[in-house]
């Protein structure tokens, strides 16, 4: 497909997704009807739509509003390229832009900053009583793509051995400074999930944010450990791999355990599903609440988009749900690690304050607010100790 073509794609796959279709679902029905488009042309559609979801306000703003000519406009006009190189009619290229569309064109001068940053403006507020002027770097770092990370699973490889493995596969990786078991692909990272250190378990993708949360957790060798919120358990076999031991796994969607089985068997990790009925407490409880996803808007551009206030209060109660069920499972002496994939203060260091109100047995030891690219997504995580005297 010619650079005209690829535009007049992702213009198809956009007005899809405009319309009310997921943007995944949107390119995969475009590809799946344009079955000439090889997989250097997915790649590339791929790009355009969702560097166009991650930039969405400041290229409508350009291309003279939010549909999906409009963005394509703006996403050119943003590069400093000329749009009427490419909307030039010519076969399978955009139709050429009309008087009536141009007279639509925004100046990049006159952006306001949260359309520039492409922030709703709400959150915008947010994140700059949070960070002040930190909270530009962040929206701006939102707007890039993000990396693949892959998380060494040290139960069956050391870093060394992961690198050479997935090198013979044709991916190159680096290490991320201050995530010991973090690898970030390079070059070939469409071939991760077909390399023989994917299939065989030395590999996980994981990004290096959610690794350092588990790395810094106080995981007790082969203790007691309960990852009350596992979903599709990426923190559990990352807590596997550093017990050495059992993971007991819960969440309140059966569902979104469905794959556990077979990631815990590539693994070599021995999870296995809480039996609310046993008393006994643990040493580590891990909740990796839900949240707005905050952290991750570079991977799901979509959901900045649809983020609310009410369904930001929603998540707020939910939290403090999982956090009032979780404490007591903590013995004494034992520690609650909350986290999330969040940036905002409200899911974040307001709701550990939170806790330490209704739950005072339990001491704040460590908290720390991982923003976009240091070291990956924006994540959160505070280590809470509960206190309370064995004795007692
Ligand atoms: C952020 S996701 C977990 C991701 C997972 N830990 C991972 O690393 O792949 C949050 C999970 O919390 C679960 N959840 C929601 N409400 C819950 C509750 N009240 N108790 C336990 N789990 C809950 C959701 O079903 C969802 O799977």
């Amino acid at each position: 497909m010619t650079p005209a073509a690829r535009v007049q794609g992702a213009i198809e796959i956009l007005e899809a997704y405009l319309s009310g279709q997921s943007a995944e679902q949107a390119l995969s029905r475009w590809c799946r009807s344009h079955r000439f488009a090889g997989s250097k042309d997915r790649a590339a559609l791929r790009d355009l739509v969702f560097d166009a979801l991650r930039c969405r306000a400041s290229y409508a703003w350009l291309g003279g509003g939010l549909s999906a000519r409009g963005l394509m406009v703006g996403a050119l006009r943003k590069r400093g390229l000329a749009p009427e190189d490419l909307f030039n009619g010519q076969t399978y290229a955009p139709f050429p832009v009309t008087g009536d569309e141009i007279a639509q064109f925004g100046q990049a001068e006159n952006m306001p900053d949260d359309v520039a940053l492409d922030m709703p403006g709400w959150l915008f507020a947010q994140l700059q009583d949070s960070f002040g002027e930190a909270a530009l770097g962040v929206c701006a770092a939102l707007q890039q793509r993000a990396p693949v990370d892959l998380r060494v699973n040290t139960l069956k490889a050391s870093v060394g051995q992961a690198e050479e493995a997935l090198y013979e596969d044709g991916i190159a990786t680096e290490r991320v400074a201050g995530v010991a078991t973090a690898l970030r692909v390079v070059e070939g990272a469409r071939s991760v999930v077909r390399s023989r250190a994917f299939t065989d378990g030395l590999v996980e993708l994981q990004d290096a944010a959610s690794q350092l949360a588990v790395l810094r957790s106080p995981v007790p060798h082969k203790g007691r450990i309960l990852d009350f919120c596992a979903g599709g358990g990426g923190k559990a076999l990352a807590l596997a791999a550093g017990s050495g031991g059992c993971i007991h796994v819960h969440d309140a969607n059966l569902k979104r355990m469905r794959d556990l089985p077979d990631r815990a068997a590539r693994a070599g990790a021995d999870l296995r599903m809480w039996n609310r009925a046993e008393a006994r407490a643990f040493d580590l409880v891990f909740c990796d609440a839900p949240c707005s996803g905050s952290g991750t808007w570079r991977r799901s551009p979509e959901a900045k988009w649809t983020l609310t206030p009410d369904r930001l209060a929603e998540y707020v109660a939910t939290q403090r749900t999982v956090l009032t069920a979780a404490a007591p499972l903590v013995r004494p002496g034992g520690f609650l690690v909350y986290a999330t994939c969040s940036i905002l203060t409200v899911e974040n260091a307001a709701q550990t304050a939170w806790f330490l109100q209704a739950f005072p047995a339990f001491s704040l030891l460590e908290a720390s607010q991982m923003l976009p690219e240091n070291p990956g997504d924006g994540f959160y995580f505070g280590i809470l100790r509960n206190e309370r005297s064995t004795k007692g």
